[in-house]
Parts: structure tokens; C-alpha cells; sequence
């Protein structure tokens, strides 16, 4: 079993909802990844997302936008990135996704890629780009290297194709609450609860919820119907402006148990 899959049985067997926060790497500076990766363990992190900043994102939103130009701005590359993880494997013990877009995997190489970040103890990758249609050109490599491709579904998926989706991974379903990019929110699509109640009846594999979720009462709200929430954003800015109690206490609530 993938890191991944461990992770998420463990959870269900504690009747716990996972909280996976995304940071973008270099932000801040690369030389300060290991030490956030360890921060957000300590703060209860089931596992965490690590972006790759990109020039030309797609499903991005300005806050990520902003943090992945700083973070090429001061030099970061993804060769850098996956040896800054291979530090952070002997103090972070959670599952560590790599999400980049296409662009930059074609330009390292698809097989020392897939190779580095095995290597460098990465469990999983989103890549947003990448349609189901096209996975040949990288999951044949991923697949032997026990590396999980997290694949992403939104709201305009027709179940059909959720159900295909879904039954072609071992990790989780990412499942994307709003039609539009990254960014925090103060409502919801009316159709959400019922579309992730559909999502989770179909789905074989952990569902979870993420895209414009930045409040306790939205972590709370969400989870109820989905088996945790991914914040980005929320945790970026907070990241930036160096709010790290208020980290603590957003991330506290994935402590408590849950009763659904
Ligand atoms: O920032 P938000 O709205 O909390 O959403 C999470 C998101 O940032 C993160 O998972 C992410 C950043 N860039 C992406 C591109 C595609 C899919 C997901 C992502």
C-alpha cells in the first residue's frame, strides 16, 4: 500500500476527515520548505500538497498566481524543489503530493521525473493539465514507481465520467467545489452538497473537497459531506504574512473527530 492509501484507511478507522493544506514551494524562499512541511505535520496535517510555481498556470487564482511568481522570482526550480523534499523525507513523516502542470514534467523528462521524485520519497501528483485521455504518456512510469497520480473532477463532470475516474485510482478523488479557479470563497454553488453526496456514493476512493474552502465553518460544513478538505489560499496567505497561531488554530479543527 502507497503512503497514501495508509494514511487515508488510518483516518477512516480513527473516524477522522483528512485536512491537506497546499503550500507553493520557494515562496518564502525554497531554503524554508522543510521547516513548513514540518510545521504543517505538527499542526495536523494528513498529508500536504507542494506546488511547483509555473509561468503559465491554468487553474490558478491570484493568490496562488502571486505566490508562484515570488517564488520563481527568487530562483525556484523544480530540480530544487525535489531535493529540498528529499531533505524534508527524514523529518515528515505525512504523504507529500507534488502538483505541477505538464509543461515543467515534459522539460525535466518524463522517466527522471517520475524517478527523482520517487526517489526523493514524493507519494503522489496532481497534475491538472493531464486529461484522463492523455495519462498513457506518464502513469505506465508513475504506476511502477508506486507515485499515485491524484486525479481532479469538478462540479460540470458528468457522473459517468466521475465513476470512470475514480476507478482508476488508489489515492483520493480531488474534487473541485466551485466552476473556476483557486481562491477563497464566501459561498458555494447551490448544487454542492447534493454533487459531493453523488461523488461520494460512486466514488471507491477517499473524496475530497477543495477550492475556495478557507474557514473553520467551511472545513466543518464540507467535511460532513466529503472525507476532508485540501486549503491552499488561505494557507498561503497566511504563510506570507507569517500568521502561523492562526495556522494552528484553522488547522486544529482536523484534531477533532468526526461523527459522519
Ligand atoms: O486555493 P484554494 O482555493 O484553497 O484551492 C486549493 C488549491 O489552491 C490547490 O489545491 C491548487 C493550487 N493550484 C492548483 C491547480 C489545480 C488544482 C489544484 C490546485
Amino acid at each position: 500500500m502507497n503512503r497514501i492509501e495508509k494514511t487515508f484507511a488510518a483516518l477512516r478507522e480513527n473516524q477522522k476527515k483528512a485536512f491537506v493544506p497546499y503550500i507553493m514551494a520557494g515562496d518564502g524562499g525554497l531554503e524554508t520548505l522543510v521547516d513548513r512541511l514540518a510545521l504543517l505535520e505538527k499542526f495536523g496535517a494528513t498529508a500536504v500538497e507542494v506546488g511547483v510555481p509555473f509561468s503559465d498556470p491554468v487553474a490558478d487564482g491570484p493568490t496562488i498566481q502571486r505566490a508562484g511568481l515570488r517564488a520563481l522570482a527568487n530562483g525556484t526550480t523544480l530540480r530544487g524543489i525535489i531535493q529540498e523534499i528529499e531533505k524534508a523525507r527524514k523529518v515528515v513523516s505525512i504523504p507529500i503530493i507534488l502538483m505541477t502542470y505538464l509543461n515543467p514534467i515534459y522539460s525535466y523528462g518524463i522517466a527522471e521525473f517520475v524517478r527523482d521524485i520517487r526517489n526523493a520519497g514524493v507519494d503522489g501528483c496532481i497534475i491538472p493539465d493531464l486529461p484522463i485521455e492523455e495519462e498513457k504518456i506518464i502513469v505506465p512510469e508513475l504506476e511502477a514507481a508506486e507515485v499515485e497520480l491524484i486525479r481532479l473532477v469538478t462540479l460540470t463532470t458528468p457522473l459517468e465520467r466521475i465513476k470512470t475516474i475514480s476507478s482508476r485510482g488508489k489515492g483520493f478523488l480531488y474534487t473541485v467545489t466551485v466552476k473556476g479557479i483557486t481562491g477563497v470563497r464566501n459561498e458555494y454553488d447551490a448544487e454542492l452538497t447534493n454533487f459531493l453526496k453523488s461523488v461520494k456514493e460512486v466514488s471507491k476512493i477517499p473524496v475530497m473537497a477543495g477550492f475556495g474552502i478557507s474557514s473553520k465553518e467551511q472545513i466543518q460544513e464540507i467535511s460532513k459531506y466529503s472525507d476532508g478538505v485540501i486549503v491552499g489560499s488561505k494557507i498561503v496567505d497566511l504563510f506570507e504574512q507569517n500568521l502561523l497561531s492562526e495556522m494552528e488554530d484553522l488547522m486544529s479543527v482536523s484534531k477533532q473527530k468526526s461523527n459522519v
